[in-house]
């Protein structure tokens, strides 16, 4: 195995006198999904933003790719989805996918082969040509989500990519995860969807401000004797 493409060392955060984040360890390997659990609250969106330079750290080191973020060149090579989406309105969902795509670099000759598979993958094909502002609120992550996968990005950081979107289009999206992981490229994922948890390469378990346990599934799963994540979860945080 590569270098990691993540990796978090003592990472501590405090907002105020709040200490949110107290020691992170958690590394992201090339082809290696890495699901991000934790309740709400947790910090789960926190990480995300120290990984990506949004936030200054208090302790500790946060590299992607080697390097402590923010990095103008890197952020190119990085798929990032936020928790709250940042769309232009006014625009179509194509016109915002272009807008993006024209941010990332994308060749005019590639733009609408990507444009269209990243709409394809969340079911928005029929919907380009609609204003964002006449969108549902699950319209818009998928949306956002295709943003965050123009370009195919080797580390796509995806918080809580999922929500308001249905069994079968999830289904579809981690299809699409799933390829992604085989081409080799990496993904940071928030969830709160605990079948979702199951589906990855490690789970990171995210209490008290620490990764409390990380592994992959399964052998979670078999550390706390229990037959689901959900489980190795409300077991984690003391709920039996
Ligand atoms: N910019 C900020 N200033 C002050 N406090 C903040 C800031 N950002 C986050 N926090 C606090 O840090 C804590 C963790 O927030 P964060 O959004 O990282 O949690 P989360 O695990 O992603 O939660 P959720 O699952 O509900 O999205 C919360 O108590 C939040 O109020």
């Amino acid at each position: 195995m590569g270098k990691a493409i993540i990796d978090l060392q003592h990472l501590a955060k405090k907002f105020g006198d709040q200490t949110v984040l107290k020691d992170i360890n958690l590394t992201v390997n090339p082809g290696e999904i890495v699901g991000l659990i934790g309740p709400s609250g947790a910090g789960k969106s926190t990480v995300i933003k120290v990984t990506l330079g949004m936030e200054v750290a208090s302790g500790g080191s946060a590299k992607v790719f080697d390097t402590t973020m923010p990095n103008r060149e890197l952020l190119g090579r990085i798929g990032y989805m936020a928790q709250t989406d940042a769309l232009y309105d006014s625009l179509s969902g194509l016109e915002n996918l272009k807008f993006f795509g024209l941010m990332k670099g994308i060749a005019k000759s590639d733009m609408k082969k990507e444009v269209m598979h990243a709409a394809e993958v969340v079911d928005l094909t029929a919907d380009l040509n609609k204003r964002v502002s006449g969108y549902s609120g699950g319209m818009m992550r998928r949306l956002s989500l295709a943003i965050a996968l123009l370009g195919s990005p080797e580390l796509l950081i995806l918080d809580e990519p999922t929500v308001g979107i249905d069994p079968a289009l999830r289904r579809q999206i981690w299809a699409e995860l799933g390829r992604i992981r085989d081409e080799g490229r990496s993904i940071l994922i928030t969830t709160h969807v605990m079948d979702e948890a199951e589906l990855v390469g490690r789970v990171a378990l995210l209490l008290g401000g620490e990764v409390m346990a990380f592994d992959a599934p399964a052998v979670l799963k078999q550390q706390y004797g229990v037959a689901t994540i959900e489980d190795v979860f409300l077991k984690a945080e003391g709920v039996e």
